[in-house]
């Protein structure tokens, strides 16, 4: 975030001269015989400060690296001042540039103990107090709605962060759900998101939760006036509104003017971007489905990586070294992508929600200096749930002509043991299993072997892995609340210190901005075929297609 182009630093030249001399010598198969203690060296365990409960082990060891590579990356986040920008990130400074904001998603998860002045932070605690209250009369059913009945249906209406992270953990931790409340997640202006869920709701136990930092947000402004609107053909009385909506935001004047009172209102702050706001009031789905007690735990556990990220020296660092390990792939290997793969089925968003937070946070070419980069920034996240993946996209991450690094995660127990966890033996073995097969394939000798003297040397060759695919590994004791904290918050800091190395404002999202502006000009424009102007004629033809069968 110094600004520089990261192609300048001393430790990056060493480094495309490493690649461009050693690479073929960066065989797994020999890196591993050459060194038994290699999973010693290239694996840490990660125990939080706070508790040690809270724990999972990181093996980097099937990573195209050697312990002088690995040295030069850290060498390199060194020359970028990663430190220093952590410290001010921590401290409070106004880091993202653009936007002249501070950076602090990390004072949400907080609890008093790194110092930050900034307006707002001193609000936390009471928010959270909020959180508390709220959720607690809405589980306890003594908040009632407009005919005397109790809360047993939320619908989050919010896009982008106000719903990828409520999203991502409410399904993540749904075994600590509290039964009976169901929740929906309302996103798309595409009127059949919301229609389809209100159709199974029932206005009289319906809490709408409207999700937008900025509450201007098209998207959820249109969606939470239809909800609205939906609600009054029941309610009739305007003033029911009040025990069926509340507001999650930054923008007090737009929430009290949409009709939803200051004390339905739930604050948070400028400085809460928000793709890192699941923390902040934005969670309050989250503490209405596993409750605030399970909240907190969740936001303890970030903090635990927090104090680890900020603490602990770089060769150790966790989210340092996944970052630099991304690094090495993304601007030397040329990898285009990056793959997140748990295995675990609760946290089938996991990818989704990361989605967002790294290539919203990366997706960027101008440093902060202003300067195009000369080289790759934020990779391309994708991934799913294992074993899933195993039998959609792994044929290409195994045989397909691109180098994919991978993490696997996965809770060693599991929240399900049925059948003894038979499921979760076969779920674990997978998990074992893929790594290796990407880090070390199968040579044409051992198909020849199994496949007899008569086999084709086509069919020879098709079965022929590779291997040299890399992986990291992340495996914890169970999936918990203090667990996913940490696991999210080691994800955030890996992609700040990417961003710092890159040069880039990991903090604003500028790209997003001009699409919204096109959609604008063209919405006034639908009605007839002569309002069409502007436009280049592939995006006129468009439109004037869909004149033709328009019915509204
Ligand atoms: O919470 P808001 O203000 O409605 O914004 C929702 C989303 O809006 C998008 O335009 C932004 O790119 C995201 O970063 C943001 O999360």
């Amino acid at each position: 975030m110094s600004g520089r182009l990261a192609s300048d630093y001393t430790a990056w030249k060493k480094l495309q001269t490493i690649y461009d001399t050693e690479k073929s010598q960066l065989v797994l198969k020999d890196l591993f015989a050459q060194d038994a203690d290699r999973f010693k060296k290239f694996s840490k365990e990660y125990v939080s400060p706070d508790d040690p409960a809270v724990t999972f082990l990181l093996d980097y060891s099937k990573n195209l690296i050697t312990e002088p590579i690995f040295h030069t990356l850290l060498d390199l986040v060194r020359e970028a001042g990663v430190e220093t920008y952590r410290d001010k990130m921590f401290s409070g400074e106004h880091i993202n540039t653009s936007e002249d904001r501070a950076v602090l998603h990390v004072a949400l998860r907080n609890f008093d103990e790194f110092k930050i002045s900034e307006e707002g932070v001193s609000e936390v605690s009471a928010v959270l107090q909020h959180i508390r209250q709220f959720t607690e009369s809405v589980r306890d059913g003594s908040w009632k709605g407009y005919t005397g009945k109790s809360i047993d249906t939320i619908v989050n209406i919010g896009i982008g962060g106000s719903d990828l992270g409520p999203v991502m953990v409410t399904e993540a931790l749904k075994a600590y759900s509290k039964r009976g409340l169901t929740a929906h997640f309302v996103s798309n202006i595409d009127g059949t998101h919301l229609a389809e869920t209100l159709r199974v709701c029932n206005p009289e136990t319906t809490l709408f939760i409207i999700a937008s930092k900025t509450f201007t947000t098209q998207e959820t402004i249109t969606n939470a006036e239809s909800a609205r609107e939906w609600f009054l053909q029941s309610a009739k009385d305007k003033a029911h509104v009040a025990k069926h909506f509340v507001a999650l935001s930054t923008n007090t004047k737009a929430v009290t003017a949409f009709g939803i009172s200051q004390e339905n209102m739930f604050q948070f702050w400028d400085w809460v971007g928000g793709r890192y706001s699941l923390w902040s009031a934005i969670g309050l789905s989250i503490a209405l489905v596993i409750g605030y007690d399970n909240f907190e735990q969740l936001l303890k556990g970030a903090h635990g990586m927090d104090k680890h990220f900020k603490e602990t020296p770089l060769e150790k660092n966790l989210p340092v070294i996944l970052a630099v390990i991304g690094i090495w792939y993304n601007d030397f290997y040329g990898s285009q992508t990056q793959l997140l793969l748990p295995y675990d089925q609760y946290l089938h968003k996991f990818a989704d929600y990361f989605q967002q937070g790294d290539m919203e946070s990366n997706g960027k070419f101008v440093t902060k200096g202003g300067q195009r980069v000369n080289y790759e920034t934020g990779p391309i996240i994708w991934g799913a749930a294992g074993t899933n993946g195993q039998h959609s996209f792994y044929q290409l991450i195994h045989q397909g002509t691109k180098l994919i690094p991978a993490d696997f995660i996965a809770p060693a127990t599991t929240l399900n043991p049925i059948r003894d966890s038979l499921h979760h033996r076969i779920l674990l073995s997978n998990f074992f299993a893929q790594p290796e097969a990407l880090a070390f394939g199968k040579t044409e000798e051992q198909v020849r072997k199994e496949l007899g003297p008569n086999a084709s040397e086509p069919l020879i060759k098709s079965k022929v892995f590779e291997g040299n695919r890399p992986s990291n590994s992340i495996i914890f004791p169970l999936l918990t609340p203090t667990t996913l904290g940490a696991l999210i918050a080691l994800y955030e800091h890996k992609i700040f210190v990417q961003g710092v190395v890159w040069g880039i404002n990991s903090f604003d999202q500028m790209g997003v901005e001009l699409g919204k502006v096109l959609a604008k000009a063209i919405l006034a424009q639908l009605g007839k075929p002569e309002d069409v102007t502007g436009h280049d004629s592939s995006t006129t033809g468009l439109i004037h297609y869909y004149q033709k069968y328009r019915k509204e």
